[in-house]
């Protein structure tokens, strides 16, 4: 065929393609009111959707846990976007590596799912602070979450640089996003702010134009000041709950459309010192089969939980505080590990009657590896790298600062005063208040004392000589994320009383944990430091090779208290086997080098270490290991009344 002939060929397949295809200007995802449904390019369409936090998994995992909820029959996934993952620093911005949002749209898209996207800028979800930044905390009297002119400020600058970048990705501009949630649950905050909600509205409308399905969620208590004429109102539930009272509440603000449940969980969140949470597969494939008998849209919360890895975990305030663990497990039918569950086929069997979900098997668990145990050395107490963790020095202050207050987001910082006279007897040592936030290692001229803890444990008895250090290592356990109208600052944040003396004139040091450990591995320093005795906050590390080709694996520190770990570098999150219910971490193969290289391990121990420091890589989570009952102790440290016991969760 003569070239022009050729030439003109493949104009002709683009034309009959252009005719057959949906186009951006044809694609479409509406509210159908006349039938209550939705309809995706003209056609009745219902998703069955579920969340995946890309923040809580490496992206070099990602393609596979958005391949595992396709073939589980969805055709959606949720998922939020933590602010504070994206503007580390006020105007500093971070999409890259697993923080490319938009890397993780177009896996979904690979994946042929379509997105529920939860932008906020409050997200919840056991996230640190909800998402919203630390740094905006620098302006102590801010008032999250309202129309506070400080607030919107930051929000509007935040979404002007966020949703420019998610236009495209809409759906009928030719993405995958079919639906935006504006903020999260309002209606369980209490401040009630409506003008912040218009202000919201009118800024998503502003920068993604007036196609774009914009939506709310609340639970049923919260849907009168959590929806907003405009925003489709959508509600959450569990298996445990009344749907069909809670669906009838949800057509009193919008009587005609689809049903929507935007969080259906699956399974449930666990905090340090608290019974492990489950929920029956029975119990959630029921309800699932219910809400889509009655031709419902539905998100499953969580179809994949994954891990809060570093300092990201966030905590709850349900009569105290209560931190989320690092396992974001959830018991959902995707495995921390990337696993598909017995849920997970009990949910797709379910789907399976209601529309058609893919052929073929789900990915076999992926391996796993087992080592050691491995004995690991002692790199010297944390006071011995002190001008490395704060290189510029200390800050000096009369009274203590808190983290905010010297621009240290997350992790640690010590605080050093010097003793104005001798205390030969025992003398407390207490922060007023509740004042400690959240825990705190006490140290006597480098002897390690105790500890004090956040609404837990309020005093310690100290001696010490005049002129002695008395160091306290604050360690910021994670930012509310629900619960709390105020504001969660973290640190000292009253200056402490020893005996009848309150303690002034405070050297505080923001401790740079993960650059030293990053780049200048304690053991490398072993020469400038003499390791003193193991105890109280102490660098432990060691080097292992992985066998053969390795696998997932979960490190378990038997006999080891609370502390951090970092492998290769990354943070991989909090530990607390002391404390539990999570006995081991997830360590995704991704993290380890090959066979033949050498992987570093550091733990930073935070109160005792076991007798041999040791520790162990299983094949298999324990998530549900005892629980150290954490007592509750009275306010007032005064006070000695019998401590009462935490009930389960
Ligand atoms: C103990 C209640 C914690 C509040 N959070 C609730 S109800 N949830 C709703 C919230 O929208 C979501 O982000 C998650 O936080 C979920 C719990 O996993």
């Amino acid at each position: 065929m003569a070239p022009q002939k050729l030439l003109c060929l493949p104009s002709l397949l683009l034309l009959l393609l252009t005719r057959l295809l949906p186009q951006a200007d044809t694609r479409s995802f509406v509210v159908d009111r006349d039938h209550d449904r939705f309809l995706l390019d003209g056609a009745p369409f219902r998703y069955v959707s579920g969340s995946l936090h890309y923040f809580r998994v490496p992206r070099v995992l990602w393609a596979d846990r958005l391949f595992k909820m396709r073939m589980s029959g969805l055709n959606a996934v949720q998922f939020y976007v933590p602010w504070n993952y994206h503007e580390p620093e006020p105007g500093v911005y971070n999409f890259n590596a697993s923080r490319d949002l938009f890397a993780f749209l177009k896996e979904a898209t690979l994946a042929n799912l379509l997105v529920i996207l939860r932008p906020g800028p409050y997200i919840c979800a056991e996230w640190e602070m909800g998402g919203l930044p630390a740094w905006l905390l620098r302006k102590p009297k801010i008032r999250l979450r309202t129309s506070d002119p400080d607030f919107l400020a930051a929000v509007d600058s935040w979404f002007k640089v966020l949703l420019p970048k998610i236009h495209p990705w809409l759906y009928h501009n030719g993405g995958n996003i079919i639906s935006i949630q504006v903020e999260n649950e309002y209606g369980s905050y209490g401040a009630c702010d409506m003008s912040y909600m218009r202000h919201l509205a009118g800024l998503f409308r502003a920068l993604l134009g007036d196609k774009i399905l914009l939506f709310t969620t609340d639970g049923p208590e919260g849907l009168k000041c959590g929806s907003l004429q405009g925003l489709y109102t959508t509600i959450d539930f569990g298996p445990a709950d009344n749907m069909t009272k809670i669906f009838a509440l949800l057509r009193k603000y919008e009587p005609r459309g689809p049903l929507v449940n935007s969080e259906y969980y699956t399974g449930w969140l666990d905090y340090w010192g608290q019974n492990h949470s489950t929920r029956s597969v029975p119990a959630v494939t029921k309800g699932l089969e219910n809400m889509l008998k009655l031709g419902a849209s539905v998100n499953m919360y969580m179809f994949h939980g994954g891990t809060n890895f570093g300092y990201w975990n966030g905590a709850d305030e349900k009569g105290r505080f209560l931190p989320i663990t690092t396992s974001y497990d959830y018991d959902a039918p995707i495995s921390e590990a990337g696993d598909p569950t017995p849920k997970l086929f009990a949910i797709r069997n379910v789907i399976s009657k209601f529309q058609e979900v893919p052929l073929g098997p789900l990915p076999p668990p992926s391996p796993k590896m087992m080592l050691g145990p491995l004995s690991l050395h002692l790199d010297g107490n944390l006071l011995a790298f002190l001008d490395f963790l704060c290189p510029q020095g200390p800050i000096h202050s009369i009274l203590p600062m808190t983290f905010e207050a010297v621009n240290q987001d997350h992790g640690y910082m010590l605080y050093r005063t010097y003793l104005i006279h001798t205390v030969s007897e025992p003398a407390q040592f207490w922060v007023p208040n509740n004042g400690v936030h959240d825990r705190a290692y006490v140290m006597v001229d480098g002897v390690f004392q105790g500890v004090l803890e956040r609404n837990m444990k309020h005093n310690l008895f100290l001696t010490g000589k005049k002129g002695a250090k008395l160091d306290v290592l604050l360690e910021n356990m994670g930012r509310l994320s629900f619960g709390s109208n105020s504001s969660d600052f973290k640190g000292l944040l009253e200056p402490p009383i020893l005996g009848q003396t309150v303690l002034t004139q405070w050297l505080m040091f923001p401790l740079k944990v993960d650059n030293l450990v990053k780049w200048r591995f304690p053991n490398q320093l072993l020469k400038s430091s003499h390791p003193q005795t193991p105890s109280g906050p102490t660098f432990y590390s060691t080097t292992f090779p992985i066998l053969d080709s390795g696998g997932d694996t979960f490190l378990f520190l038997p006999g080891w208290t609370k502390g951090q770990v970092w492998i290769n570098g990354f943070n991989l999150g909090r530990y607390w086997t002391k404390r539990g219910p999570q006995q081991t971490l997830y360590v995704p193969r991704p993290l380890l080098f090959p066979r033949g290289a050498l992987n570093k391990i550091t733990l930073l121990e935070l109160e005792n270490v076991p007798l041999r420091p040791q520790i162990q890589f299983l094949d298999r989570p324990i998530l549900n290991g005892t629980v150290h009952k954490t007592h509750i102790c009275s306010l007032s440290a005064e006070s000695a009344s019998e401590p009462m016991e935490l009930s389960g969760h």
